[in-house]
C-alpha cells in the first residue's frame, strides 16, 4: 500500500493506495488561517505537522487492520509557502508565509519593474508575490530570530514538502517541481541561480539539496520510505497521467490550475503564462506551461453563501439549467486580482449586462460560464503558445464534478473535456512517483489503471459569448488602484 500525503493550503490529507492505485481510505485535518494583516496569510507549521502525523497514523492504522504494510509514502504540497527554521535548534522561527500573501506586493512592483525580465528568463516566472523568493527576503529582513540563525549558520528555508521532508527523515531537500516555484531557481541550469541569491540575499547553505520528483529520500521513524516529493499542480498531471508532450490539465478547486506538459522544450511566454518544472526523474526532464485562476470553487461557495442563491452547487446547477442561457449577463470572478496573462492585482469581480429582466438564475450561469471562460482563456493561449493542439483537457478537482460547467467548459475550448473516476489527482500522482522511485511500478502500468468517468464533447459553439466575457474583464482591470 502506499500514502500519497497532499498538504494543502487549507487541509492536510493522506490517501490510501492499494497495489493497483485504488483508493481505501482518506484522512483528512484542516488547520488554521492566519491572517495577522490585510492581505497577510501564514500558516502555524507547528500545527500542520500535527495535522500530518495524525493523518499518516491514520492511514497507518487503517492499512494494519487490512493487514497490510505502507511501502512507500509521497509528499505533495501547496507550493511557494515558506518555512524558516532553525537546524540546530530544531524549530521553526516564523509562521509559513502562504503562497497567497500579499505582504511583498510593493517590493515586487520594484523588482518587476528592474529585473522582470532577467528574472522571467532564468526562472520562467513572473515576478509577483506568490512566489517564494521575496517572502524568504522578507523574512532575512525583518525577523530577529531568522537573522540570528543566519548569523549562526543554523537557518533553513523550505517549501511545505522541503519542510515535511525534514521532519520526517531529518534531510534538508526538496525536488525540482517545487525549487522551480521559488524564483531562486534557474529551470534551464536545474540549480539556484548565483544572481538571484545575490540579489535576495540568499545563501546557497540555508537551501535545500534537490532532489529528483522521484527519488528515495529517507526512512521515517518508523520505517516507511519518503519517496516523492513534488508540487501539488504537477503532482496531478502525472496522476493524470499527462506524460506526453501536448498533454493538459486542469484542476478545479479553490481555484483553477492548468498545465501542459511541454516536454523538454522551455516555452518563453508571451502572454506571461508560466514554465515550470513539471518533474525531473534521472535523466527526463519535463517542463510545464502553467496558467492559474485564483477564483473558482470560491465563486460557487460564494453563490451559495455569500449571496444566499442556493443551498448546494447541485441546486445551483438545477436553477441555472432552467433558464440554459447567461441572459444577457457576465460574471468576471476577479475577486483577488487576476492571474495571467494579465497579473493585475488591483482587477476586482465584475457582474455586467443587468437588465430588468434579470434573475438569480441567469447570474449562476453567468458565473458558471465565469468560470469556464477563465479556464478556456488560458488553454487557448497555451495552444497559441505552444503550438500544439490539444486533443482533450483532463480535469480533476472538486468542481470537475459539476456535469454542467464541464459541458459549458467543453464548448469553450471546443476540445473534449475527460473527467476520471479518481478526481484525487494530486494524491494519486505523489503516490505513483513514490512507487516508482522504488521501482514497483512504471508509467505504462499507471496508464492502464486510470479509467475515465465521463467524456463531455463540445454541442455548441460560445464564442461570441466567450469574447463579450472578454470585454467584461477589461472592465474589471485595475479597478482597486
Ligand atoms: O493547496 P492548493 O490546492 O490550493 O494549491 C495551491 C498551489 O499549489 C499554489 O501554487
Amino acid at each position: 500500500m502506499y500514502i500519497g500525503l497532499d498538504q494543502g493550503t487549507t487541509s492536510t490529507r493522506a490517501i490510501l493506495f492499494d497495489e493497483n492505485f485504488n483508493m481505501l481510505h482518506e484522512a483528512r485535518r484542516e488547520f488554521k488561517q492566519i491572517y495577522p494583516k490585510e492581505g497577510w496569510v501564514e500558516h502555524n507549521p507547528e500545527e500542520i505537522w500535527q495535522t500530518v502525523v495524525e493523518v499518516l497514523e491514520e492511514c497507518k492504522r487503517v492499512a494494519e487492520s487490512k493487514g497490510e504494510k505502507i511501502k512507500a509514502i509521497g509528499i505533495t504540497n501547496q507550493r511557494e509557502t515558506i518555512v524558516a527554521w532553525d537546524e540546530e535548534e530544531k524549530r521553526t522561527l516564523y509562521n509559513a508565509i502562504v503562497w497567497q500573501c500579499r505582504r511583498t506586493a510593493e517590493r515586487s512592483s520594484e523588482l518587476r519593474k528592474d529585473f522582470g525580465k532577467v528574472i522571467k528568463d532564468k526562472t520562467g516566472l513572473v515576478v509577483d508575490p506568490y512566489f517564494s523568493a521575496t517572502k524568504i527576503e522578507w523574512l532575512l529582513n525583518n525577523v530577529e530570530e531568522v537573522k540570528r540563525a543566519a548569523t549562526k549558520g543554523t537557518l533553513r528555508f523550505g517549501t511545505i514538502d522541503s519542510y515535511l521532508a525534514w521532519k520526517l527523515t531529518g534531510q534538508h531537500v526538496t525536488d525540482y517541481s517545487n525549487a522551480s516555484r521559488t524564483m531562486l531557481f534557474n529551470i534551464h541550469t536545474l540549480d539556484w541561480d548565483n544572481e538571484l541569491l545575490e540579489l535576495f540575499g540568499v545563501k546557497r547553505e540555508f537551501l535545500p539539496k534537490l532532489v529528483d520528483t522521484a527519488q528515495y529520500i529517507g526512512d521515517t521513524k518508523d520505517g516507511i520510505p519518503v519517496s516523492s516529493l513534488v508540487g501539488d499542480q504537477q503532482s496531478a498531471l502525472f496522476g493524470q497521467t499527462a506524460f506526453e508532450k501536448g498533454d493538459v490539465k486542469c484542476t478545479l478547486g479553490t481555484g483553477s490550475f492548468i498545465l501542459m506538459n511541454t516536454g523538454d522544450q522551455i516555452i518563453n511566454s508571451q502572454h506571461n503564462l508560466l514554465s515550470t518544472v513539471g518533474w525531473k526523474i534521472g535523466n527526463e526532464i519535463v517542463y510545464a506551461l502553467e496558467g492559474s485562476v485564483f477564483i473558482t470553487g470560491t465563486l460557487v461557495n460564494y453563490l451559495i453563501r455569500n449571496l444566499g442563491f442556493a443551498k448546494d452547487s447541485a441546486e445551483l446547477t438545477e436553477l441555472a439549467l432552467q433558464v440554459g442561457n447567461n441572459g444577457g449577463i457576465y460574471f468576471v470572478p476577479a475577486f483577488t486580482g487576476l492571474g495571467a496573462p494579465y497579473w493585475d492585482p488591483y482587477a476586482r469581480g465584475l457582474i455586467i449586462g443587468l437588465t430588468p429582466g434579470t434573475d438569480k438564475r441567469h447570474i449562476i450561469y453567468a458565473a458558471f460560464e465565469g468560470i469556464a471562460f477563465s479556464v478556456g482563456q488560458l488553454v487557448a493561449l497555451m495552444e497559441k503558445e505552444s503550438e500544439i493542439y490539444i486533443k482533450t483537457l483532463k480535469v480533476d478537482g472538486g468542481v470537475s464534478k459539476n456535469n454542467l460547467i464541464m459541458q459549458i467548459l467543453s464548448n469553450t475550448v471546443n476540445t473534449v473535456v475527460e473527467r476520471p473516476v479518481n478526481r484525487e489527482t494530486t494524491a494519486l500522482g505523489a503516490a505513483t512517483l513514490a512507487a516508482i522511485a522504488m521501482g514497483w511500478v512504471d508509467k505504462n502500468k499507471l496508464k492502464e489503471i486510470r479509467k475515465i468517468d465521463r467524456i463531455f464533447t463540445p454541442k455548441e459553439n460560445r464564442e461570441e459569448e466567450f469574447n463579450k466575457w472578454k470585454q467584461a474583464v477589461n472592465r474589471a482591470l485595475n479597478w482597486e488602484s
